[in-house]
Parts: structure tokens; C-alpha cells; sequence
């Protein structure tokens, strides 16, 4: 067992110390997620972490804790926070960028608790990905990635812990005025059209004030 002032320590060294942006990306399995934040990528810069990759990558990395994260995740059910949690801050730290998509994450309040606790970091926004459930299941089942878990028993169950667990999280943003939904059914250019809409509201602009400046300047040269 981790001493107390041990494990603190261990966390002080897992905080961020840089300024960032982060947009949450939400949605339920399949509703196409990993493929607009292939989009935002190549359009916006960001870096794109998926959750579930950084799981699996660590599963085959036959890390100690790989056993327990593969049958969690063959039953469809949440790893615990602080596997997560750490997964993401350690793939920020590595990273030479400063703004990020966080896929998939977070799936329920204890994942957004533990990471506000050792980040500080409030999300920008939260795109939502806003798909009906028939659309969803036949995605998943049509996507042909070798997922252990894109089987229709486990897929049921991800969609009751999406239901319970992550909705509640999309309704919490709602009320903050943070959430951005986009219609996610319909094709992967036009959802994307709405996608590159709020992005693109949100890059930093030119101050407009500059040419205020300007002109004052020639107004007082004038004068
Ligand atoms: N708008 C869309 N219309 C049809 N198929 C889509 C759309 N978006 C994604 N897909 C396909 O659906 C499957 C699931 O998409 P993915 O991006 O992996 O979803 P998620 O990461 O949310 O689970 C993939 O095979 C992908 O190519
Ligand atoms: N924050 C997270 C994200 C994913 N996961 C696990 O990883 C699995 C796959 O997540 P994913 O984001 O790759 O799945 P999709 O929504 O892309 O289909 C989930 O069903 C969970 O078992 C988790 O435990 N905690
Ligand atoms: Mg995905």
C-alpha cells in the first residue's frame, strides 16, 4: 500500500504546469466520436486523446494494472478514476501542444471530480454528439476495429452506463451554457459542417480595438 504523503507527492507531480485548452467530446458508443475528432484535428490543431485508446494501449503495454482494465472493459463497465485520470495527465504532460480533445472522458461525475482535483482544469466547452440509439448500436456493430467489447451483449450494457452514468454529465454542461449538441445522425460531413462551426467560433480572432488604436493615433496626429 501507497503511503498517504507518498501518493500526494506522486499526484503534485502529475499536475499540469502549463496553461491548456480542453473540449470534453461527448457521446454514446458509436456515435462518432473518434472520427470527428480525426476532423478537428487535421482543421484546428488540437491533439486528440481518446479515453479508450489510452485504456487499451495501457492493457497491451502488460502494465500491472492491464488485467483489471481489459475485464472492466469487456463488461462494458468504467475503470476506476484515478487509472484514467493519470492515463490523460501523463499524455498532456508528454505532449508539446497546449489544446486537446478529450474523447470519451468524462463518463461520469467521479471521472470529472478526480480530474478537476488534479488539474484545476475546466473544460472550454463540451461538444456533444447527440445520436439515437438503433443509429448508434448498428455503427458500432459495422465498425470492424477487432473490439473485444463491440459485441452486442457488451454493447447493451455500455449503453445502460452511458444512460445512467454519462447523460447526467451532458445535463449538468446544459445548465452551465457549456454544452454545444450537434445532431450526430446524420453523415460524417455534415455533422462535421456543425462540428467546424463551433470550433471556428471559438479560435482566437484579431482584437478588433487594434484598429481603433490605429486610427486614434492618426486622429491625434491630425489634430
Ligand atoms: N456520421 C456518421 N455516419 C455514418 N457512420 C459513421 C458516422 N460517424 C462515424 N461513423 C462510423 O461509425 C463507427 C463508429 O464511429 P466512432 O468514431 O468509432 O464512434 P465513437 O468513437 O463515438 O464510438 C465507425 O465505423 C465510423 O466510421
Ligand atoms: N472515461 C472512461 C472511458 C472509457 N472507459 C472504458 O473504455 C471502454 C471503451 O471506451 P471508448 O471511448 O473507446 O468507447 P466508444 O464510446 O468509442 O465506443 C468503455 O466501455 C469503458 O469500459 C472507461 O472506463 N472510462
Ligand atoms: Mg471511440
Amino acid at each position: 500500500m501507497m503511503g498517504s504523503s507518498n501518493k500526494e507527492a506522486v499526484d503534485a507531480s502529475l499536475q499540469i504546469h502549463k496553461q491548456i485548452k480542453v473540449v470534453f467530446v461527448m457521446g454514446g458508443p458509436g456515435s462518432g466520436k473518434g472520427t470527428q475528432c480525426s476532423k478537428i484535428v487535421q482543421e484546428f490543431g488540437y491533439t486528440h486523446l481518446s479515453a479508450g485508446d489510452l485504456l487499451r494501449d495501457e492493457v497491451k503495454s502488460g502494465s500491472e494494472n492491464g488485467a483489471m482494465i481489459h475485464d472492466l472493459m469487456n463488461e462494458g463497465k468504467l475503470v476506476a478514476s484515478d487509472v484514467i485520470v493519470r492515463l490523460i495527465v501523463k499524455a498532456i504532460q508528454e505532449t508539446d501542444n497546449d489544446k486537446f480533445l478529450l474523447d470519451g472522458f468524462p463518463r461520469n461525475e467521479d471521472n470529472l471530480k478526480a480530474f478537476e482535483n488534479l488539474t484545476k482544469i475546466e473544460p472550454d466547452f463540451v461538444l456533444y454528439l447527440d445520436c439515437p440509439e438503433e443509429e448508434m448500436i448498428k455503427r458500432v456493430l459495422s465498425r470492424n476495429q477487432g473490439r473485444e467489447d463491440d459485441n452486442i451483449e457488451t454493447i447493451r450494457k455500455r449503453f445502460r452506463v452511458f444512460e445512467e452514468s454519462t447523460l447526467p454529465l451532458v445535463d449538468y454542461y446544459a445548465s452551465k451554457g457549456k454544452l454545444r449538441r450537434v445532431d450526430a445522425a446524420r453523415s460524417v460531413e455534415e455533422v462535421f459542417e456543425s462540428v467546424r462551426a463551433i470550433f471556428s467560433s471559438t479560435e482566437v480572432r484579431p482584437r478588433p480595438d487594434r484598429h481603433c488604436n490605429c486610427f486614434s493615433f492618426l486622429r491625434s496626429f491630425c489634430r
